[in-house]
């Protein structure tokens, strides 16, 4: 039975610039509770406006010209995203919907240790917390994302880009939202970083519940780690379906053509984030080296 979380209807963006570009184009579709939902499509085809659509933080030229997005709590209430301003608007995005954007780590604060950075969330949101509560909660928070705890007391330079990333998605999952949105989260980091990590967020997903929607140009990524995948092309979602099914019978020969700009898809591909068994994986000595480095920094 379907439980959307997310139902975005007939969603159309338009950017007002000295030609109007009609980045999004009647795009609808539903987010189930608990699921990855892939995004694929190559550069300019409307996927981050679509993200920033969802999360209400589109600033101009672009306008919404139709359309809506809407939000089922776990609680059955719905809300019309739309309709959300100021306070509402802010607490609904930390505590439903959170996100992680690309280079999110580039914004954590450089003068502040990472403790100060994640107490301000609960401090902001759940300020009945006592600074103790809060202490232990960020605590918690941090092993979640697989970094250890006494790293609350570092300063953001002090950790390589894949840890700081992680701390942005712990503070994303501080509130424990319903839905989290990722563009490229992973993008700059390298590749055995990056599979670290979605393992991780994949484990965290079965964990706490959460559904994402994962945007990304990788569709090989995406065939790893989403149960379902649109791609979009040119503001429009073109095809969607699971990813299996898209994989290995692609209807749009748009999909077949993105699948086919990916060589590495013609190998056996695809088991091991899902299945969390990273140590099948064979590390080249270079990438043994890097995840050592790494492990041992953590
Ligand atoms: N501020 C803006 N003003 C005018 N046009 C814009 C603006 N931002 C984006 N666009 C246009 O809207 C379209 C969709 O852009 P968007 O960034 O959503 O694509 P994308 O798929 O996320 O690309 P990428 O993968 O490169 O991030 C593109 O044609 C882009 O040029």
């Amino acid at each position: 039975m379907s439980s959307p979380v997310l139902s975005i209807e007939n969603l159309s963006i338009d950017y007002l610039a000295e030609t109007t570009v009609h980045a999004v184009r009647e795009v609808s579709l539903t987010l189930e509770r608990g699921e990855i939902l892939g995004l694929a499509g190559e550069s300019g085809c409307g996927k981050s406006t679509l993200a920033y659509a969802i999360t209400r933080l589109l600033k101009p030229p672009a306008r919404v010209t139709s359309g809506r997005v809407v939000f089922s709590s776990r609680e059955g209430y719905d809300v019309d995203l739309s309709g959300l301003a100021g306070d509402d608007l802010r607490a609904f995005r930390w505590d439903k919907i959170a996100m992680v954007f690309q280079g999110a780590m580039n914004s954590l604060n450089p003068v502040l240790r990472i403790s100060e950075q994640l107490e301000d969330v609960y401090l902001t949101h759940r300020p009945e917390l006592t600074k103790a509560e809060r202490r232990i909660r960020c605590g918690e928070l941090l092993e979640r994302v697989g970094v250890d705890r006494n790293r609350l007391r570092a300063y953001p330079h002090e950790l390589s880009g894949g840890m700081r990333q992680r701390v942005m998605i712990a503070m994303a999952l501080a509130l424990e939202p319903q839905v989290l949105i990722m563009d490229e989260p992973t993008t700059a980091l390298d590749v055995v970083v990056q599979r670290e990590i979605l393992l991780e967020i994949t484990r965290l997903r079965a964990e706490l519940g959460f559904a994402v929607i994962f945007i990304t140009h990788d569709l090989p990524l995406l065939l790893e780690i989403s149960d379902r995948i649109a791609v979009m092309r040119a503001g429009l979602i073109v095809e969607l379906d699971d990813a299996l099914t898209l994989y290995t019978k692609p209807k749009h020969p748009y999909t077949r053509r993105l699948l086919s700009s990916f060589p590495s898809l013609t190998g056996e591909r695809g088991g091991f984030v899902r299945s969390g068994d990273l140590a099948s994986v064979e590390l080249d000595e270079t990438e043994q080296t890097i995840e050592a480095v790494e492990m041992e920094s953590r």
